[in-house]
């Protein structure tokens, strides 16, 4: 374990009351992941304050073992856990998990058969005009909101919608989600990975047992549901505390749900802002490409402060087709592979495969990924890069034509997608401590900040 030494608030946060809930918000590179490591590990040490067993959620497997490798791994008194594991865990003792009563690939399938079982309730409804992920989206907003009956989502509004849907049309989406429930029944599973937070609310609520943890500490919070985050709270001891640590510029599934809708109480939020991942050229990259107009506004995002940390400029290269790009990508992640870290990070485990074809290059879901990782290339997309970092990151097919990606458009319209898919971008670029390189083919994506001397633009 070689953690870093505390700077400025980062102190503060680790030492916060060990009673009650707490928020951090910061950026990236500030140090929350980092922080929430110590801060769980402190909270889970005999002899601290308030000690107790402590549980750090974060947001999926390849992160969970990041962190294990960080903190030196689960303890009797410390575990690290996805919220997916977390709330398996807890259903299967109290007896609800039978096999495999979870349905987790797949769920569109269900969705698509709901919609088109509920479209002949609701003749000439425009709404059924779009395909089953959108109403797979709002069914997870739905669940995840925790919404218990049809009035409470009349009722709601739904941030983050640019084109919000009243009246009819949501009366029409209840009726999907009540089909998709009975359809979902009927192939005999229990919940899927949104609605489980119901349930486990619903079994804390029952059970009197004292509480398995006394802490709990959540990563990359932002990315959690409301009801998740309500679940959590419902799970650690009332004597005991709740930290939640999030950065609302990298909610990537477009929810746009705040900790605030999460009954989390809260005196002060702490904010870090010092980012001691990125060089200044790349975090002013990162910062451009959040000052634009689509990135979306949140009283939640916190303004960015540029680093000190040297490093050249990133390089934007406009190649001829992505043949070229693929070249670029290859060549400069072999040569770059002997000083340290390479990641190639894509928009689809697809496009990696057109790039990463025959190269010396290992797939970040199939390996684990630790913190202080030998020097070599990596590949993995932009969500499953989310939380780790790299000494360079190379980023292929980022043309108009590829990004924002057209399935997203069709999914979601153009202001969403817009939306959604520069805080993927974002979430890529900030994965770099010192080497960023983008390819493009044809226009360059309008995501990508066109302030000038942010890169050095070239052509092979
Ligand atoms: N006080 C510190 N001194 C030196 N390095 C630090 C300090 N705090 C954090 N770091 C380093 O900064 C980098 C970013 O930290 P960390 O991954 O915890 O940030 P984060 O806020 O979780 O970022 P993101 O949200 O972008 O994933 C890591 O390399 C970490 O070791």
């Amino acid at each position: 374990m070689n953690l870093p030494q505390p700077k400025g608030r980062q102190s503060h946060v680790i030492y916060l009351p060990a009673t009650g809930h707490q928020v951090v918000l910061g950026t990236a590179g500030t140090g929350k992941t980092v922080m929430a490591a110590m801060r769980a590990l402190h909270l889970s040490q005999p002899g601290a304050p308030a000690w107790g067993r402590t549980l750090l959620i974060t947001y999926n497997r390849a992160l969970a073992k990041y962190l294990a490798n960080m903190s030196g791994g689960d303890t009797e008194n410390f575990h690290i856990r996805t919220y997916g594991r977390f709330a398996r865990g807890y259903l299967k003792d109290r007896g609800l998990i039978r096999g495999r009563n979870i349905l987790g690939k797949g769920r569109v399938g269900f969705v698509r058969r709901a919609v088109h079982a509920a479209a002949t309730n609701h003749p000439g409804l425009k709404l059924f005009e779009r395909e089953a992920e959108w109403f797979r989206d709002e069914i997870s907003w739905i669940t995840g909101m925790g919404f218990q009956d049809k009035e409470e989502y009349l009722e709601s509004e739904r941030l983050g919608r640019k084109t919000p849907i009243r009246g009819r049309a949501k009366e029409a989406v209840w009726d999907v989600l009540e089909h998709y429930r009975e359809v979902r029944k009927s192939a005999d599973y229990d919940f899927d990975w949104d609605d489980i937070a119901i349930t486990v609310r619903h079994q804390l609520a029952l059970d009197d047992s004292p509480r398995h943890y006394r802490h709990i500490v959540i990563d990359e919070g932002q990315d959690l549901s409301p009801e998740q985050i309500r679940s959590l709270a419902d799970a650690a001891a009332p004597d005991g505390s709740v930290t939640f640590f999030g950065d609302y510029a990298q909610q990537i599934y477009g929810q746009a749900m705040s900790w605030k809708s999460c009954g989390l109480k809260v005196r002060k939020v702490e904010r870090f802002q010092d980012n001691y991942r990125n060089s200044t050229a790349i975090a002013n990259v990162a910062i451009a490409l959040s000052s634009q107009p689509f990135f979306g506004k949140s009283d939640d995002l916190i303004a960015p402060i540029a680093p000190s940390a040297n490093g050249p400029k990133p390089t934007l290269v406009k190649c001829r087709n992505q043949e070229e790009e693929i070249r670029v990508i290859r060549d400069t992640a072999q040569r770059l592979a002997a000083e340290g870290t390479v990641a190639i990070i894509g928009r689809t485990w697809a496009d990696l495969g057109l790039v990463c074809q025959g190269l010396s290059s290992q797939r970040l879901d199939t390996v684990p990924y630790s913190w202080d990782a030998d020097p070599g290339i990596y590949h993995t997309t932009f969500h499953s890069a989310k939380g780790l970092e790299f000494q360079s990151v190379l980023i292929p097919f980022c043309g108009a034509a590829s990004m924002p990606m057209q399935e997203t458009v069709d999914y979601f319209g153009a202001e969403d997608a817009w939306e959604r898919e520069a805080k993927l971008l974002y979430v890529a670029i900030t994965r770099a401590k010192s080497d960023l390189l983008i390819t493009y083919s044809g226009d360059r994506t309008p995501l990508l900040p066109t302030d000038d001397g942010l890169f050095t633009e070239i052509q092979p």
